[in-house]
């Protein structure tokens, strides 16, 4: 029946669940099922209520969290470590947090379970990532997890659905555009563009009549409320963005693509967390790492989406990332030029440009 809700529907409002600390419901075709809660925002009295159900609960964490708590990870990319039975909420949230990895360090060894399945750990995992929370999920196995469900209100989630439903980008759709002169230029036009999963809109800038049959001057620029907004001295952003619209605005034509991808697709919250891990000493990878990212979580084949529904099919990119060369490549989008973009350097910023170029192949 079209009124009920498909996966796509089912995974927007699970990231809902967690965000708001409830509990989801999770189940494999050979039957096995749990309840996740993301780490982040559980409370003491759901892990009280977690308790008097049976089963051993687990907190899955990733496996580059489980790297800097020293606890052996079984299941490739992602741990399961038993929570004590006497430890309490502080306990599960400094396994996922790892503000105070250094004043409190975690009293180990942690134990993690190498036997059964760790696929509903890694679809609970990959929910707290979406739902761009700290990726850490409490997990409990229950037998009859369908009919939990039921009775308690939870949101369903099938393993063999969802998974590869989570690796796709979702679809993108125009919704609108409209004439925005800006100060580069008067011929700006904005267009949004929202994703079919309920996840965040997307937006382009076109300057001028950019010719659809010739290579256009274009930027892929991910959000950051810091430097673009807030004129933040940490990163480049903000420059960066300017002296693209500028060029554009100079050669009368281009398209600037604003992807809400904020802190290189980890969100304002947890770049926040990476900031003050900084501030202990740690780079941007490693700030990353302890929280249990990987370097990057961005997807910039987003770009490529927008570029082609605008009708472009190639770009002189205004970029110093390589990587973003490459996926417009791999995409269907021929990167006829690269056009270095270099301002903005402050004493704030060296080491996190030298820490670009040193570990993520930025060139210079
Ligand atoms: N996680 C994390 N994200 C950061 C940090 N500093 C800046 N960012 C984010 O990094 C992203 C920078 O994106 P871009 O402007 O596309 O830059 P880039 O990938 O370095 O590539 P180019 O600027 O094109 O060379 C933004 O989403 C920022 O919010 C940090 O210390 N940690
Ligand atoms: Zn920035």
């Amino acid at each position: 029946m079209s009124l009920l809700p498909d996966i796509t529907e089912l995974i927007a409002r699970a990231r809902a669940d967690l965000r708001m600390g409830l509990a989801v419901a999770l189940g494999t075709e050979d039957g096995s099922g749990a309840i996740a809660l993301a780490a982040e925002t559980l409370t003491a009295d759901r892990l009280a209520d977690l308790r008097h159900l049976p089963g051993q609960p687990v907190i899955a964490i990733t496996v580059r969290r489980a790297e800097t708590l020293k606890a052996r990870a079984y299941d490739g990319d992602v741990a399961r470590v038993m929570i004590p039975g006497d430890a309490g909420l502080s306990w599960v949230q400094a396994v996922a947090d790892p503000s105070d990895d250094l004043s409190t360090p975690m009293k180990g060894p942690l134990q993690t379970r190498r036997d059964g399945s760790a696929a509903l750990h890694r679809l609970a995992v990959t929910l707290t990532k979406s739902a761009r929370l700290l990726p850490a999920a409490v997990v409990l196995p229950l037998a009859d997890v369908h009919a939990f469900a039921a009775t308690n209100g939870l949101t369903f989630i099938d393993h063999a659905r969802a998974m590869p439903h989570l690796a796709e980008r979702s679809p993108l759709h125009e919704v609108v555009a409209a004439r925005l002169p800006i100060e580069v230029s008067q011929a700006g036009r904005l267009h949004v563009f929202r994703p079919e999963d309920g996840g965040e809109e997307h937006y382009a800038i076109e300057i001028g009549r950019p010719d659809r049959r010739k290579p256009v001057l274009a930027r892929l620029h991910s959000a950051c409320f810091t430097g673009d907004v807030m004129g933040s001295l940490k990163c480049d952003c903000g420059p960066q963005l300017r002296g693209a619209l500028a060029q554009m605005g100079e050669e009368g034509a281009g398209v600037l693509l604003y992807l809400n991808q904020e802190g290189r697709g980890i969100g304002l919250a947890n770049k926040m967390r990476a900031y003050f891990l900084q501030d202990q000493g740690f780079d941007t990878v490693e700030a990353n790492h302890r929280l249990g990212f990987e370097d990057d979580e961005r997807d910039f084949r987003l770009g490529s989406d927008i570029l082609t529904s605008l009708g472009f099919s190639s770009v002189r990119l205004l970029t110093n990332n390589p990587a973003k060369i490459a996926m417009m490549e791999r995409t269907g989008i021929a990167v006829t030029e690269r056009v270095p973009l270099k301002v903005g350097e402050t004493a704030f910023n060296r080491g996190y440009l030298a820490t670009k170029a040193a570990k993520s192949g930025h060139l210079l």
